[in-house]
């Protein structure tokens, strides 16, 4: 081993026979980007023209000295680092490594430990928003050091934040907790669908929801815009031991807005009623005796992405919604209006 690692510049055209030092990127705009050679390969006759395409007139000859770390390397290290449940890793490609989720469930990455390794600077660590439905398959992050070669300690820093952040939370720093089956409630308000004036839209849309997280509309029931009639079936519903209670409509201004009232009435526990995130900005959340409640306004009817579908899959990982989950919607929360 070298005291320094080596990395030689060789012209390509004196590179034949010699291994690639790391991937080689292609980038045409609109149509490609993505690596043309991979580390290792060994350059052959024909691969000088396209070396010179891609604008690489040297290619690095390397030897590692004792305490750096190839990219790649150092990439796997770090993704190892950050990865926990259900959650897989793939082969560094262009010095990044992805993480992906093994299951559908909801994102656990916390932005402080996210921050805290990306300060170490020579480091990209790349994620999604945590706390967020993800489908099996879907990315949850990206790492990879920004030199080619890095000092093995800087890896070492990144393990270190790791191990603790996993002895404070019990958990890995990027995880997908899986969503339990539960069973649903749905009582619909409103005269004009209890009455047959128009069609029962809301309950398809529900149930489609529930049902691509794996969950299941028990029962749905029509009753007209009464405080009374509406907090019977609430309390029904509660006696039925549901695993969750959904209203839908009547949630905004309106005289004949009851469903609010009628979810206090029944003596729910409301966490809040209101949610800074548009659409879905009169979604109401709460827990009559520990069982979760929304009022789902009509925007769930209709938008495909909602307050209800943030707050629905942390209740699903069986998580408990607090007030300031509910607050901190408001910043990044405007998604249409
Ligand atoms: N002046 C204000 N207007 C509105 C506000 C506000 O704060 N001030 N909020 C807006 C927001 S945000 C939403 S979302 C909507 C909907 O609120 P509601 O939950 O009260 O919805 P409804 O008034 O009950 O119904 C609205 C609309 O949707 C139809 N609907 C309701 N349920 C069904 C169903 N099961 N099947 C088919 N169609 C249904 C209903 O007939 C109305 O047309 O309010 C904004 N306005
Ligand atoms: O509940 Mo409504 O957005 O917020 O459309």
């Amino acid at each position: 081993m070298t005291m320094r690692t080596q990395l030689k510049e060789v012209p390509v055209q004196e590179a034949l026979g010699m291994r690639l030092a790391h991937d080689l990127t292609r980038i045409v705009p609109g149509s490609f980007k993505g690596r043309l050679f991979t580390k290792g390969h060994i350059v052959g006759q024909e691969d000088i023209p396209a070396l010179l395409d891609i604008g690489k007139a040297h290619i690095y000859v390397m030897e590692l000295a004792e305490g750096e770390l190839h990219e790649d390397d150092a990439a796997l290290r770090m993704a190892a680092a950050h990865r926990g449940d259900n959650v897989t890793m793939g082969q560094p490609h262009e010095g990044k490594v992805a993480l992906k989720a093994s299951i559908q469930g909801l994102a656990k990455i916390d932005p402080l430990y996210v921050e805290e390794v990306n300060r170490l600077g020579e480091i990209a660590l790349a994620t999604i928003r945590g706390d967020r439905l993800v489908e099996a398959g879907g990315q949850l992050a990206a790492t990879r050091v920004i030199p080619l070669v890095v000092s093995e300690e800087k890896v070492v820093r990144v393990e270190q934040i790791a191990a603790r952040f996993r002895e404070r939370y019990g958990r890995a720093p990027i995880e997908v907790k899986p969503l339990k089956p539960m069973r649903a409630g749905l009582i619909t308000t409103g005269s004009e669908v209890f009455s047959g004036r128009i069609e029962d839209r809301f309950g398809p849309a529900v149930r489609t929801k529930l049902e691509s997280l794996g969950s299941s509309v028990a029962e749905q029931a029509l009753v007209p815009d009464d405080r009374g009639e509406i907090v019977r079936k609430m309390l029904e519903y509660k006696a039925k031991e549901y695993d969750m209670i959904l209203l839908t409509g009547g949630m905004s201004v309106d005289p004949d807005d009851r469903t609010p009232g009628a979810i206090h009435a029944a003596g729910t526990d409301i966490v809040s009623y209101g949610t800074p995130m548009l659409p879905g900005s009169m979604l109401l959340v709460g827990y009559l005796d520990g069982t979760p409640v929304f009022g789902l306004p009509g925007c769930v009817m209709h938008d495909p992405f909602t307050s209800f579908d943030v707050l629905l899959p942390r209740v699903l990982a069986g998580e408990t919604i607090h007030k300031e989950d509910i607050t901190a919607m408001g910043y990044g929360g405007l998604h249409g209006c």
